[in-house]
Order: structure tokens, then C-alpha cells, then sequence
């Protein structure tokens, strides 16, 4: 009945938790795992480790909790867990004894340490960590006296990669490939050089080197989604490449026999959208085999059968993941579905899994009203293992989520999407409906717990979404429909959409509004410029122009050789007849932007770019500047509510009867 419907509240987002990270110990008998949850007075999401059965019992923190916590990683024995946190101040790296469930700080590193890693005698950690290149500025003035408070000097940049979304201004420097005694002790760099060390570090089986994925292309410019695999010696760090592909090859991993390594990439063919293949090969570089040929989906993670027989590896599939796995002889086995409910700010795909003995694994499982929650698969038998939403998610009515698919008008491609419909719904009653659009583009929305969404719906919208052409997880074709025509055909997807929800009569159709961040905030402008028929609009983190776009974004090499046909100032028609800005003349619907101020992928320039261009033109605008917030508008949890408040503000002052029809 309506009168038990309890919907949610925007101060709702400090109860949200999530389990993320699990690593299953290899009996498969319990996972260790990060617990992430709200922290209202830092008003930031917090990780602490957890232990928990695999049967769902014993659930309890491993730790005192007084820190951030991530990456645990147990030793080879199963003995030791090494974690990093910031409970001393900044990240280091911890370790908790097992048995005795003591833990100790072990680093005193000047930077945080990634891709943390055990030696196979458990006696060695490697990582990698940023390494400032000591140079002095070209120009020293002269005058300062002693104490004098002068401006802060000017700072001199020629590097290409100078600025990244989410890091803001980094110093000169690589992130480069470490090794340390497990008990401590000072780190010694193995790699140097211009290029980064990121991702997946594997040792050899024999620990005597550690395989890694860089890009040292002479230039990465050029060719900057070009990486190949690389071996380093230990002892003398002696470097040996072991691949030399047309495309990126990385994350490798050795097998557990020693004599193999599989590893993720594809044949690069500059197009807009290349899905990740999955790779095996001798660890000298011979024999590459391409296992996933025949999939055309992207190999999302991957992790070694324990026997050395196999490859489990995830992908999503029309909206969701799936968890599957390849034989060395090639049979090629889906386990289950439902992998995924990372993201649960928009209902981006993505999750991550693990593997003990046996094929027995744990995997975040994805659903529609709830986050992520870790859940066990064994044999074909899937069964949940934590409820930490529970409490939370039983007080209140979550907007329920249906799946629809339709053909298109333009070509009869069948495009999925999904409809929210807000708690206590009744389908004799009218509603107002937000469309709401993903980024990427090439990326994919499916049956996810979405915050943001729920917290719109919780206000009596209904909210839409799908995955247009251009959307990961139905193929490289569907995803390159786009490919140098990006926005075309996706807006009619979009607008089929509505019509098919609007066909079945629970939506007013003078209270339809639209929205969509970053890639779907460049669908929201385009949209308004091809049709009036909504009442108003909300563009987050836009981009606006593609030529200002490809030349402030941080990922501008990647961006201005992959979407388009050729560089912006020898494109210049191209790049302006599919910018928003180039058809802001036709926009008459009101326009709230809303993008963070540190955003360095969409930076906010192209915000005010079109909010400048709409004052021009007298369109009803308004810009909500986020300070401090990047691309990941949702990272603050006062962020992550304050953008479905603002949806909400703006779209009710334009509600046909004052929002008073339902
Ligand atoms: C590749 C990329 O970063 N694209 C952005 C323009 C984008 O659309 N991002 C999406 C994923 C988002 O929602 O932020």
C-alpha cells in the first residue's frame, strides 16, 4: 500500500557500504575483502578490511580501522596480509600476521605505493611508485633577500602528460617499478627511465624477475595506447622486452607453472572502440595465441586457474557481467552472470572477482537495488556471502528496475535500456520522466544500483536509461557505430527510448526532462538542439567543442587521434559540425550545468563555454560549480547527493502544473 512506501532520502548516501576487492584465500573457505563505506565528518568514502566465510559467517574487520585500507594482498603461504593505509599519515604498506592478528607498519615510502605484490618466497615486495625527476627550473631569479615572502615561483612545464583527472598537476616524473624486503627496509628502484609502470606486475615463478607493461614507444605521442610487455632482472635489474604488438599488451600475469604469461591488448586499428582480447604466451614472448578471438566482448579482469589449466576472466554482456572460463585447449565456459555493482553512482557495469582452488571463486555481485555485495560461486552454484546493505536497504522503498529492448527507427538495431519507476508507483497515474545518459560513450549502463537515479525516482520521477549505439557489451560493431560520427544516430536511440515509455501512458509528456554527465552530457546539449519536446535539460561535465575538448583534456593524444579523422586544425569542419556549441542557435530548453572545477578530462571551460553561449542567446541557464571535484563527480558523498538535488530543483521549476500531476 502506498501508505508503507518509504522512499529515500538524499542524506541517504552516508548509509550506502560496498564490498570491493575480495581475495579469497586459496581453501576457498573465507575472503578477505574492503569494506567501503560513507565517513560523514570527512565526507569521504572509507575502505577497512574484513574477513568473512565463505558460507556468510564470521563476518568481522581485520584491522582496528583507524585508516583508509586497500589492496590486501595475501603472502604465498596464506600466513600474512599485506594491505596499504594511511592510518600513519600517508599510504604505506602494512602487514597483518594471521595468526596472531598482529599488524605492523613496514614502509616509510615518500609515495604511495600500487599494484602491490608478493614474491613467490615471500620474503620481497614489489610495487610501483611515482619518482619525482630532480630538476632544478631553467630560470633562478635573482634578488630574493633571506625570509623575503616572494610569489610562488612560476612553474616550468614540458612534459605531455602534465596534468591527469582525478591528480590534478603532477610533478615531472614516472611512476617506476620498486622492490623491498617484506620486513622492511629501504626500496630499490629496478626501472628508469620516461615511461610508466602501471598495472598488473607479475613475478616469475623462480622470483627472479618481475614482468611489467609500459608504454617506451619513442613517441608515446604518436602512439599512446601502444604498451608492450617487459621483463626485469631482479638482482642486476637487467630490462628485456618480451613483446612487440601493434597495440597495448598489458596486465601480465605468469602462470602458475612458471612457463607461461596471459596477458590483455588488442591489434590496434585507430578505431574509437577496441575491445580488450585476452593473450597467452611463452614468458620469452613466443607463441602468442589470442584466446578470445571469437568472443567480441573486452576481456574486463583476468586470474590464472590455481592448476595452471585455465584463465577465468570477466566481460560484460548486454549491461551486465559475466564471469567465464578458457581452457588452454581452448573451451571457453560462461560460469555465471551478475558480476559487477562497483559503481553505484550511475549504473555503470564493472565488478571484480577472485579465485581459490578447486573453481571456487568470489565475485562482486551486481543488482539493481542494491551495491555491490560479494557473493560465492561453486561448480555452477552461485550463493550471496555478505549483506551489508541489509540493515539500510530494508527501511526503505528502492525504485524498481525494468528491462526493455526496442528496435531502432533509423535501422532496426535493437537497443536495451532500462526504465526506474519511483517507490509506490501506480501505472493509472501520470509521472514526470527523466531520460538520463551514460558517458564514454564507450561504456554501458545496465541493472545496477544507481544513487543517483534512486534518489530522483525517490522524488516521483521516472527515470530511463539505456545503452545507445556506441555502448560497450554488444560488440565492437555496435560500439563503433559511432566511430568519427559521434553524435549522430545515438540521439534517435535516445529519443526512441522515450517514446517507447511514453507509448505506455504513465508518463506526462509536457514534464519530460533530459540529463547526462561528461559523454552524456555532449548527448543532453546535442539533444536540446534537435528537439524541444523537453521541458528542461541537465548538463554535467560536458564536452561542448571538440576542438577546445581535445586540446585541454588530460588524455589528449589518446582523444584527438581515436575520434576523429585527423588532428583538430586539419579538421576543423569535422570537429565543428558535430560539437554541441556548433547548434547551440536551436537550443530554446532551460539548461542547469553542473561540473566540477578540477575536472581535467571534460575540463569546466566547456561549461562555461555553453553556459556563456546560452546567456548570449537568452536561454534560461544556470552553472553549479563544484570546487574541488574532478571528473568523478560522485567521489564526496555531499557531491553525490548534491547532484540529484540540483536535477530535482531544476526540473520541478519546470513541472508543467508545479509538479502537483501525480
Ligand atoms: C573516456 C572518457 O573519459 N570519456 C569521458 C568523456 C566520459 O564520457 N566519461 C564517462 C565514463 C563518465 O561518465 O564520466
Amino acid at each position: 500500500a502506498e501508505s508503507e512506501v518509504n522512499p529515500l532520502q538524499y542524506d541517504d548516501v552516508f548509509a550506502l557500504e560496498l564490498a570491493a576487492d575480495p581475495q579469497v584465500h586459496a581453501n576457498g573457505n573465507h575472503v578477505v575483502f574492503v569494506r567501503r563505506s560513507m565517513d560523514r565528518q570527512t565526507d569521504r568514502m572509507v575502505g577497512r578490511l574484513w574477513q568473512v566465510a565463505t558460507d556468510g559467517s564470521n563476518l568481522r574487520p581485520l584491522t582496528s580501522g583507524e585508516g583508509n585500507e586497500s589492496s590486501p594482498r595475501w603472502s604465498p603461504d596464506f600466513e600474512r596480509l599485506a594491505y596499504v593505509s594511511d592510518q600513519s599519515g600517508s599510504q604505506q604498506i602494512h602487514i597483518r600476521w594471521q595468526d596472531s592478528g598482529h599488524t605492523s607498519l613496514v614502509s616509510t615510502l615518500p609515495f604511495s605505493p600500487g599494484s602491490l605484490s608478493w614474491s613467490p618466497d615471500g620474503e620481497w615486495f614489489a610495487f610501483t611508485m611515482f619518482t619525482p625527476e630532480s630538476r632544478q627550473a631553467p630560470v633562478q631569479l635573482p634578488g630574493k633577500p633571506a625570509g623575503a615572502e616572494w610569489a610562488e615561483a612560476p612553474t616550468y612545464i614540458d612534459s605531455v602528460q602534465y596534468r591527469r583527472d582525478g591528480a590534478g598537476y603532477s610533478p615531472q616524473g614516472n611512476s617506476h617499478l620498486y622492490v623491498m624486503p617484506v620486513e622492511g627496509g629501504t626500496p630499490r628502484q629496478l626501472t628508469e627511465g620516461d615511461y610508466d609502470v602501471r598495472g598488473t606486475i607479475s613475478w616469475s615463478h623462480d622470483g627472479e624477475a618481475i614482468y611489467y607493461s609500459a608504454n617506451k614507444n619513442e613517441n608515446p605521442v604518436a602512439e599512446p595506447v601502444n604498451s608492450d610487455i617487459y621483463r626485469v632482472e631482479v638482482d642486476s635489474a637487467e630490462v628485456q622486452r618480451i613483446t612487440n604488438t601493434n597495440g597495448p599488451a598489458s596486465e601480465p600475469k605468469v602462470s602458475p607453472g612458471g612457463r607461461q604469461i596471459a596477458f590483455v591488448g588488442y591489434q590496434d586499428r585507430q578505431l574509437a572502440h577496441q575491445a580488450n582480447r585476452l593473450y597467452v604466451m611463452n614468458t620469452d614472448g613466443s607463441e602468442i595465441r589470442n584466446l578470445t578471438e571469437d568472443l567480441d566482448r573486452s576481456v574486463s579482469s583476468f586470474e590464472w586457474a590455481r592448476d595452471g589449466r585455465g584463465i577465468y576472466f570477466s566481460y560484460d554482456d548486454e549491461g551486465e557481467g559475466h564471469l567465464a572460463l578458457h581452457t588452454l585447449r581452448g573451451v571457453a565456459e560462461t560460469l555465471t552472470d551478475g558480476v559487477g555493482g562497483l559503481s553505484y553512482s550511475r549504473p555503470y557495469t564493472g565488478g571484480q572477482f577472485s579465485v581459490a582452488d578447486n573453481g571456487k571463486l568470489v565475485f562482486t555481485q551486481m543488482a539493481s537495488n542494491r551495491p555491490a555485495e560479494l557473493a560465492f560461486l561453486e561448480g555452477s552454484q552461485t550463493r550471496p556471502i555478505t549483506q551489508l546493505n541489509r540493515d539500510f536497504l530494508s527501511a526503505f522503498s528502492v525504485g524498481e528496475v525494468e528491462e526493455f529492448w526496442l528496435e531502432s527507427s533509423v535501422d532496426d538495431t535493437r537497443i536495451q535500456g532500462w526504465i526506474m519507476y519511483p517507490p509506490g508507483f501506480d501505472e493509472s497515474k501520470q509521472y514526470p520522466m527523466i531520460l538520463e545518459i551514460h558517458g564514454g560513450p564507450h561504456a554501458a549502463y545496465g541493472p545496477v544500483f544507481a544513487m543517483e537515479l534512486q534518489l530522483m525516482a525517490a522524488q516521483g520521477y521516472v527515470v530511463v536509461y539505456t545503452n545507445p549505439r556506441g555502448s560497450t557489451s554488444y560488440g565492437e560493431d555496435f560500439a563503433n557505430l559511432i566511430h568519427h560520427n559521434y553524435p549522430s544516430n545515438d540521439y534517435d536511440d535516445l529519443m526512441d527510448a522515450v517514446d517507447l515509455v511514453v507509448s505506455r501512458g504513465f508518463v506526462d509528456e509536457e514534464e519530460l526532462f533530459i540529463m547526462g554527465g561528461s559523454g552524456g552530457g555532449v548527448l543532453t546539449s546535442w539533444s536540446i538542439a534537435h528537439t524541444d519536446r523537453f521541458a528542461a535539460a541537465m548538463v554535467v561535465n560536458p564536452v561542448i567543442n571538440w576542438i577546445s575538448f581535445t586540446l585541454t583534456a588530460d588524455m589528449y593524444p589518446y582523444f584527438s587521434q581515436y575520434w576523429f579523422p585527423g588532428l583538430p586544425w586539419d579538421n576543423v569542419e569535422h570537429y565543428m559540425e558535430y560539437s554541441p556549441i556548433s547548434h547551440v542557435g536551436k537550443v530554446n530548453t532551460p539548461v542547469l550545468l553542473f561540473t566540477g572545477e578540477s575536472d581535467h578530462r571534460t575540463p569546466i571551460s566547456e561549461t562555461e563555454q555553453y553556459y556563456q553561449a546560452l546567456k548570449l542567446r537568452g536561454v534560461e541557464s544556470a552553472m553549479v560549480r563544484v570546487p574541488g571535484a574532478s571528473h568523478a563527480l560522485h567521489l564526496r558523498p555531499s557531491n553525490l547527493m548534491a547532484k540529484p538535488a540540483y536535477a530535482v530543483y531544476w526540473f520541478d521549476r519546470f513541472r508543467a502544473n508545479g509538479g502537483e500531476s501525480n
